[in-house]
């Protein structure tokens, strides 16, 4: 039986491999089949800023984890994700590609500073909202009782900050999922909808997420998923920052309303290495979950040079400190370059991966000792992975070590994985 093209997954547990260089699917595959079970995976998976950084199309995209799959004999269904989609362009070039999963991302219209603002300059934007606040006078005065015990109630101050904070990227959100729907639907393909708002600096409280879940559904899109900004921070390359217990808590009411109004999945982007979560986003979601991996896929890479080529795993750390203040722009991480240390002769090799490599606690919890080298290396992947030298120096690292690359991943996705469980 040969590998299926990608198709929908639904809203039971699923798990996003991104790879970012198109050499992971093996260990990946590794990883599910060791500890995987009930959780369906996503390979093809990669943002339009990803592709974008990395010089890759989406039919490259698709090509390498479809040829990875039939290698393995992979005959078990699985997803495709086109992730951070902003426009119809992009919807096109991923759809042609056979992705299946389409993540909507209207960020770029959510007002970042909406949290800031008082209840006169709430109320005077809302005023001038036009279209996009047209719902605002249904929900004031709601209330809906959830099943957590908590009660949301839609007072104005609240449903006028929903509307300035999120009015436009619904509309957007509602234009990009019609699109999708009727591209899909014209091809005669399967298709899912996601919906990310993860992106952003103020999280998204109940009552909004229960306006922007609402107002999709009354503009026509099913969602499968929603990324809403959980409370914390979910940082590139490092665990999750902030207090597991009360994010718990967060996490199940905002299931109940995915429940109430889908029944759709909560996603958790950045959801590398954030183990410490894990358990608390399973439970909450009842196995209702979708995580979404790809920078600590780049980093196992890196690690694999690290362990069969020291010196080239000094070179990347030298270049990716070069670049890392550039970079690092469109990410959400704190790391600076004084956090870990130059690559000079006097620092030992082992140092050098602790510092850049390490996995868990690599933030300031408090006792000032902040390990964030992953950041350096995980935001500079795109610089390195097309330059001429070093990207062709790592691929030839990772092609000549494939068994190397396939063990680590395994192990890490593994742990991943038994965590979600
Ligand atoms: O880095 C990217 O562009 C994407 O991989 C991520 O934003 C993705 O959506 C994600 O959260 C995986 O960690």
């Amino acid at each position: 039986m040969s590998t299926p093209r990608p198709t929908t997954l639904g809203v039971g547990a699923s798990f996003g491999f991104g790879d970012r260089i198109g050499l992971a699917t093996p260990g990946h595959l590794a990883a599910l089949r060791q500890a995987g079970k009930g959780i369906a995976p996503i390979f093809a998976q990669q943002s339009i800023r990803e592709m974008t950084r990395t010089s890759r199309t989406p039919e490259g995209v698709m090509g390498d984890a479809m040829d990875a799959l039939a290698d393995a004999h992979w005959t078990q269904p699985h997803g495709a994700d086109a992730d951070h989609l902003k426009t119809e362009a992009d919807i096109d070039a991923t759809a042609d590609a056979g992705f299946t999963f389409f993540t909507l991302d209207p960020s770029g219209d959510v007002d970042q500073k909406a949290d800031d603002y008082d209840a006169a300059t709430v109320a005077a934007k809302a005023g001038k909202l036009g279209e996009a606040g047209r719902w605002i006078g249904d929900y004031v005065g709601r209330r809906v009782a959830l099943p957590t015990g908590m009660e949301l109630v839609f007072g104005e101050l609240d449903v006028q900050r929903a509307a300035v904070k999120y009015g436009k990227a619904i509309d957007t959100a509602v234009r990009l999922g019609l699109y999708a729907a009727k591209v899909q639907t014209a091809a005669e393909r399967p298709f899912e909808i996601e919906l990310s708002v993860d992106e952003t600096d103020q999280p998204t409280t109940l009552v909004e997420h229960y306006i922007v879940a609402d107002q999709c559904l009354a503009g026509g899109i099913k969602l499968v998923s929603l990324a809403p900004r959980f409370i914390g921070e979910m940082e590139k390359g490092v665990d999750y920052i902030g207090d597991v217990s009360q994010l718990e808590k967060s996490l199940a009411d905002h299931a109940a309303i995915a429940n109430a109004l889908g029944p759709y999945k909560l996603s958790l982007h950045s959801g590398s290495d954030k183990l410490s979560m894990y358990p608390a986003l399973a439970r909450a979601t009842d196995g209702r979950f979708h995580v979404k991996t790809a920078g600590t896929s780049y980093l196992e890479a890196v690690r694999v040079a690290a362990l069969e080529e020291p010196e080239l795993f000094r070179d990347l750390i030298r270049f990716s400190r070069e670049r890392y203040e550039t970079d690092r722009a469109t990410y959400h991480v704190h790391a600076t370059l004084a956090s870990a240390p130059e690559p000079s002769p006097q620092v030992a090799d082992q140092t050098l991966q602790d510092e850049y490599l390490e996995r868990w606690e690599t933030v300031d919890t408090g006792r000032g000792f902040t390990k964030a080298g992953r950041q350096i290396l995980h935001c500079t992947f795109g610089s390195v992975l097309t330059d001429p030298a070093l990207g062709a120096s790592l691929r030839q690292c990772l092609e000549a070590n494939q068994a190397t690359y396939t063990a680590v991943l395994a192990e890490h996705f593994s742990r991943h994985l038994e965590a979600l469980r």
